[in-house]
């Protein structure tokens, strides 16, 4: 016999005579054309905690209704609301759904459910389901955004299920996942040492908050920079102002004396005989007169361009 996707009919058939999921953990809006999408359970999970890293535990039966968000860089551990009984002759290949991908989740998974995956053996050999074993996923949030979850309701991924020969009753045994038995361990244990399969996007996650940290400090030591840099202006144009200002006393003081006393050298030099001593002072007056104008006003252009910076 060839093995053949289970679809249609088939797959409706498959699912109500409880090949595959235990009745009651299944929802019929849940069945694709050749596949059903597994919902995340309200139980059984561990969700990041108040500092982002792993922190919340539900176990098994302790029920978490409200909206699960998971914020960038974040990660979490997650059970299939589907519970399994998969029949000896049924196998199913787990995938990602590209809409929760695009959003930017990543999903950690195995990618097999083997035949006869929920089953146990009783002590006189009879094949039974306790009705009990879910699928396992570790998500990631590499994303941008945040990430919501509504347990019980939300899909995590598809499954497709193949019909196979049955496997034959000496070559079957019980499936336990290794995987999750030290997931188990690390994760839903009291003494949670460590972050098993999620300490890497935890990494990550601690690595952008230091660079945030690092980042909004830079920014702070800039501004303190700048703030310095105008202050230093400030007080260097306070000071040329005061260098101008003495500049200008000076000089007012001197052309104060040379005006005030002009008059008197003036009229001693043209009493006098000589020519060249009056010529001389009328000469230096005028060239002391210009430059002391000059200098005047060339302060005074000084100290307003300063004040304007
Ligand atoms: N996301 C998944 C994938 C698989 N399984 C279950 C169904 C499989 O039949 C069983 C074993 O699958 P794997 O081989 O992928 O898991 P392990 O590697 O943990 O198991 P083992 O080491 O026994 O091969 O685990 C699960 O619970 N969650």
């Amino acid at each position: 016999m060839s093995s053949s996707i289970l679809a249609g009919l088939d797959l409706h058939r498959a699912l109500e005579t409880g090949k595959i999921f235990v009745p009651g953990t299944w929802d019929s809006s849940q069945i694709r054309s050749s596949g059903y999408d597994i919902r995340v359970a309200r139980d059984l999970m561990v969700l990041p905690g108040e500092d982002g890293r792993v922190g919340r535990v539900f176990r098994e039966g302790e029920f978490h209704n409200a909206e699960v968000l998971l914020q960038p860089g974040q990660s979490a551990f997650f059970s299939s609301e589907e519970k399994l009984q998969l029949g000896w002759d049924l196998t199913g290949t787990i995938g990602a759904k590209f809409a929760l991908s695009a959003k930017g989740l990543l999903l950690l998974t195995g990618m097999i459910v083997d035949p006869g995956y929920g089953l146990r053996r009783s002590t006189s050999g009879e094949w039974f389901s306790p009705g009990a074993d879910r699928l396992r996923f570790i998500v990631a949030n590499v994303g941008p955004a945040t990430i919501v979850f509504r347990p019980g309701v939300d899909s995590l991924a598809a499954v497709q299920f193949t019909k196979i020969p049955t496997v034959p009753e000496q070559m079957r045994r019980e499936v336990r996942s290794i995987g999750f038995d030290s997931l188990a361990d690390s994760l839903l244990s009291e003494d949670r040492q460590n972050d098993a399969g999620l300490a890497f996007f935890r990494s990550v996650r601690d690595l952008r908050v230091n660079v945030e940290d690092i980042d909004a400090r830079v920014t702070k030591a800039v501004s303190t920079v700048e703030d310095y840099d105008k202050r230093l202006d400030r007080i260097e144009s306070a000071t040329n102002t005061v260098v101008l200002f003495g500049v200008y006393l000076i000089a007012v003081t001197i052309l104060g004396i040379v005006v005030g006393n002009f008059p008197s050298w003036m009229k001693a030099a043209l009493e006098g005989d000589s020519v060249i001593g009056k010529i001389s002072v009328i000469a230096s007056g005028a060239v002391y007169a210009v430059a002391a104008i000059g200098g005047l006003i060339a302060v005074v252009v000084a100290v307003i361009k300063s004040r304007r910076r």
